[in-house]
């Protein structure tokens, strides 16, 4: 079944169109990523699909569900997560608090009734049954606390000798590539029918960013799909099966790498916007 289908998405901000009818799908196992220049709408796209924005128009079908206008929280729970172009991790928390973090869609003893919380009337319901479920500490939760612990530590060994030492560290101590792994690591951690990536590697540098293509490399071996905006176009010919290219809100050429590479359309949407327009 097709992972991710998007259908003839828009989204304006104040008469521009950010995003000018969208299409694509993300077939089980592929890793497609999108670029394009600057302001062409990548993270727009991204953000439309993980529902941290409401499209104008257009629909995303996930997993043959139609999750148009779906709540982040409520993806993730259907398996869909996401990183930010940023790196957003909690500074005070530690990395592997972090990581559990990202672990919380999976709950179910400590998280009875979790399925009400996207109903409006029954989210309280569920909200008191969490409470009074971590007030009286049940054996079933227990285990699945322990059970938690042992997930985050394979996320963590997941970036070899980075992250598991620093399992105890607050992450606002690590370096900011260690930041951007933690938050790589939360999303993994409830074992995603499908990563989102925004900008996996911005801020790094090139001995970092190749560590990070090794690790991403290895997530597609083992069969993780994944949508990725990225600007380091080696990295995103080595890692992708598809390429899609934004210009302007529209996709303007898709394919494999090496085609869309050559592609005078997508030279064009890039050298020519960065040819000066006045030369002295
Ligand atoms: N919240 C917003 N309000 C107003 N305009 C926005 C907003 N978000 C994005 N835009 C505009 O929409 C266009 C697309 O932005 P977007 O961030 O999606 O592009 P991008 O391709 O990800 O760019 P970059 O490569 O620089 O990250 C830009 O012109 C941007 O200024």
């Amino acid at each position: 079944m097709t992972v991710l289908e998007v259908t003839g998405l828009r989204r304006s901000f104040a008469g521009l169109r950010a995003v000018d009818g969208v299409s694509f799908t993300v077939e089980p196992g592929e890793v497609v990523s999108i670029i394009g220049p600057n302001g062409s709408g990548k993270t727009t796209a991204l953000n439309l699909v993980s529902g941290v924005l409401r499209p104008d128009s257009g629909q995303v079908t996930f997993q043959g569900r139609d999750v148009t206008g779906w709540r982040p929280e409520r993806l993730a729970a259907a398996g869909l997560s996401r990183t930010f172009q940023n790196g957003r991790v909690f500074g005070n928390l530690t990395v592997a608090e972090n990581v559990l973090i990202g672990l919380t869609p999976t709950l179910q003893a400590a998280r009875p009734f979790s399925r009400w919380r996207n109903v409006p009337v029954l989210r309280w319901a569920s909200l008191l049954a969490e409470t009074a479920v971590a007030l009286v500490d049940p054996p079933a939760v227990r285990r699945e606390l322990a059970d938690r612990q042992a997930k985050v530590a394979t996320q963590l060994d997941r970036f070899g000798d980075r992250l598991t030492p620093r399992a105890d560290l607050a992450a606002h101590t690590l370096s900011y590539a260690n930041r951007r792994r933690t938050e790589i690591a939360r999303a993994l951690a409830s074992g995603p029918a499908l990563l989102v990536l925004d900008e996996p590697t911005a801020g790094m540098n090139p001995a970092e960013t190749g560590e990070v293509l090794e690790q991403l490399l290895e997530l597609k071996a083992a069969g993780q799909t994944i949508l990725l905006v990225e600007h380091k176009i080696d990295l995103v010919m080595r890692l992708s099966d598809r390429v899609l290219v934004l210009d302007a809100g529209s996709v303007i050429a898709a394919g494999p790498p090496e085609q869309v590479r050559s592609d005078p359309r997508v030279i064009e949407a890039y050298l020519g916007k960065r040819r000066p327009a006045v030369r002295p």
